[in-house]
C-alpha cells in the first residue's frame, strides 16, 4: 500500500491551466494490474491498462457509492449534486487493493474499484458501442439463417423470448411463426416482450385498404421504404405486423436496414453523413376528417448519433411525411439534397431489399428506429393488424435477460 500526500496547492488561486503538479506512482501489492495516477487541476488521471482515463473531481464526489451518497437498494443517488463545491479536491488520494480511495475535505471517504472506474470512464465509453448490431443487406440476412420463434414455445419459454430478443437486437427484425391469425394472439405475442404504445391509430390496430384514415397506408398502393411516425417527437420504437388475411395478389413486405445504408454513406462521404446527422428537418401528419383531427410534427435530423462515439441510434426517413424544409440555410440546401440522395441510393440498391410475404401466422417485429418497411401494391382484401411498442420496455426486457441493449 502506498499513499501520496497532497501539497496544499489547491488552496491558492491558480491561473495556470496545465497540470499544477503531478504525482506518478506505481502501485504494487495485490493489484492484479499496475495502476498509476496523476492529480491535475480539475481531474485525476488514472493509468490502469489501456489509455489514461480522466476523472473530474466533482464527478468523483458525485459518483461516490458510499451508503451515505448512494442507495444501492434502489440504485439511486443520495448525494445532493447541487451541494458539491465545484472546486472540490480530495485531501488525500491513494490506491489500495485495486481500489482508489479519496478522502474529501470534511472527512468523507469515497472508495472506487479500479475496474468500476475503467468501465465507467468516458474513454471506455468512447470506444465501446451501446448496442452491438449486425448490419445487413438481403444476402447477409438470408445467409445468417436467423431462426424464427414458434408461437407455442415463445408463449411458454422465457429462454425462447431471450433468443428472440437477441436476434431482434442484432438485426432490428425478428419473426414469430405459427401465431393464430387473430388480433388477440398478436397482442399476446407482443406482451411477451413489451408494452403496447397507444397512438392515434389505436392500441392494437387492424386495417384494410378502406381509406378509413387520411393516410396512404390505408390504400392498395405500393409504399416505398420508410420509417413510421417520423412526425412524433419520439418516433415509435417498434412496429409489429401480422397479416390476418389476404385474398389477392402482391402485397409483399419490404424490409431495409437503414443503418447498413447509412454506414455506406459514412464510408463514402463523411461530410454527407455529417450533414444528415446535423441538419434538423420536420415531419408532419395532418388529418382532418369527421372522426379524426390530428396535426403532429416532429423535428430532428435524418440520422441521430450518440455524440461521444458517433454510433447511430435512430433514422428518420419517410419521404411521404417529410414536411416543408425551411430549417436549412440556403447555402446548405443543395448539399443536404445531395447527401439525402446518397442515402436514398444506398437504401434503394436491390441488394439492400429483403422481401417477405407476411402470411397469416407470421408476426414480424421491426425496429422502427433502424429498419425501414414498405410494401408492394396489392389487389383484393388484405387485412393487417399490429401495434407499436414502447422502445424502453423492449430494451428493458432485453437487459433483464442479461443482453446488451
Ligand atoms: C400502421 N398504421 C397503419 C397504423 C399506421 C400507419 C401510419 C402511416 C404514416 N404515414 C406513418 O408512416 O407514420
Ligand atoms: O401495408 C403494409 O404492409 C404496411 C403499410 C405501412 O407502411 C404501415 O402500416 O405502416
Ligand atoms: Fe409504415
Amino acid at each position: 500500500m502506498l499513499n501520496c500526500k497532497l501539497r496544499p496547492v489547491f488552496k491558492q488561486a491558480q491561473v495556470l491551466c496545465g497540470p499544477l503538479w503531478r504525482h506518478k506512482m506505481q502501485i504494487r501489492g495485490c493489484a492484479s494490474r499496475p495502476a498509476t495516477f496523476q492529480l491535475l487541476e480539475d481531474s485525476l488521471v488514472l493509468n490502469y491498462g489501456g489509455k489514461p482515463m480522466h476523472f473530474n473531481y466533482v464527478w468523483l464526489r458525485d459518483h461516490c457509492r458510499s451508503a451515505a451518497s448512494y442507495n444501492s437498494q434502489t440504485h439511486q443517488r443520495n448525494v445532493d449534486t447541487g451541494g458539491i463545491d465545484l472546486t472540490i479536491r480530495p485531501d488525500n488520494t491513494s490506491v489500495q487493493d485495486d481500489h482508489l480511495i479519496l478522502t474529501w475535505p470534511g472527512g468523507h471517504v469515497t472508495k472506487y474499484s479500479l475496474s468500476w472506474l475503467a468501465e465507467n470512464s468516458y474513454e471506455r465509453q468512447k470506444q465501446s458501442r451501446v448496442q452491438p448490431r449486425i448490419l445487413w443487406n438481403s444476402d447477409i440476412y438470408k445467409n445468417a439463417n436467423v431462426p424464427s420463434a414458434k408461437w407455442d414455445l415463445f408463449m411458454s419459454s422465457d429462454d425462447e423470448v431471450k433468443k428472440f430478443l437477441q436476434n431482434y437486437l442484432l438485426y432490428g427484425i425478428a419473426f414469430v411463426d405459427e401465431v393464430p391469425a387473430t388480433v388477440e394472439a398478436t397482442e399476446a405475442v407482443t406482451q411477451r416482450v413489451s408494452l403496447i404504445r397507444e397512438t392515434t391509430y389505436g392500441r392494437m390496430w387492424c386495417f384494410t385498404s378502406d381509406f378509413s384514415r387520411g393516410d396512404s397506408a390505408y390504400s392498395q398502393l405500393a409504399l416505398d421504404r420508410h420509417t413510421d411516425t417520423s412526425y412524433f417527437q419520439e418516433p415509435c420504437g417498434i412496429q409489429v405486423f401480422h397479416c390476418l388475411k389476404h385474398e389477392g395478389t402482391g402485397g409483399r413486405t419490404l424490409l431495409v436496414d437503414g443503418f447498413y445504408a447509412a454506414e455506406k454513406v459514412r464510408q463514402q462521404s463523411p461530410e454527407n453523413f455529417d450533414l444528415l446527422a446535423r441538419v434538423p428537418i420536420r415531419h408532419e401528419y395532418i388529418e382532418k376528417s369527421d372522426t379524426h383531427q390530428n396535426h403532429m410534427t416532429g423535428i430532428g435530423p435524418v440520422l441521430d448519433l450518440y455524440p461521444w462515439n458517433k454510433e447511430l441510434y435512430l433514422i428518420r426517413y419517410n419521404n411521404y411525411d417529410r414536411s416543408v424544409i425551411n430549417t436549412i440555410p440556403h447555402e446548405l440546401v443543395q448539399r443536404w439534397y445531395v447527401a439525402h440522395r446518397m442515402l436514398t441510393t444506398e437504401l434503394r440498391r436491390p441488394e439492400s431489399e429483403l422481401w417477405v410475404k407476411l402470411n397469416p401466422g407470421k408476426v414480424v417485429f421491426i425496429d422502427n428506429w433502424r429498419v425501414m418497411h414498405g410494401r408492394e401494391s396489392f389487389t383484393g382484401l388484405r387485412q393487417l393488424c399490429g401495434c407499436y411498442l414502447t422502445r424502453d420496455d423492449v430494451l428493458s426486457s432485453a437487459r433483464g435477460f442479461g443482453l446488451q441493449a
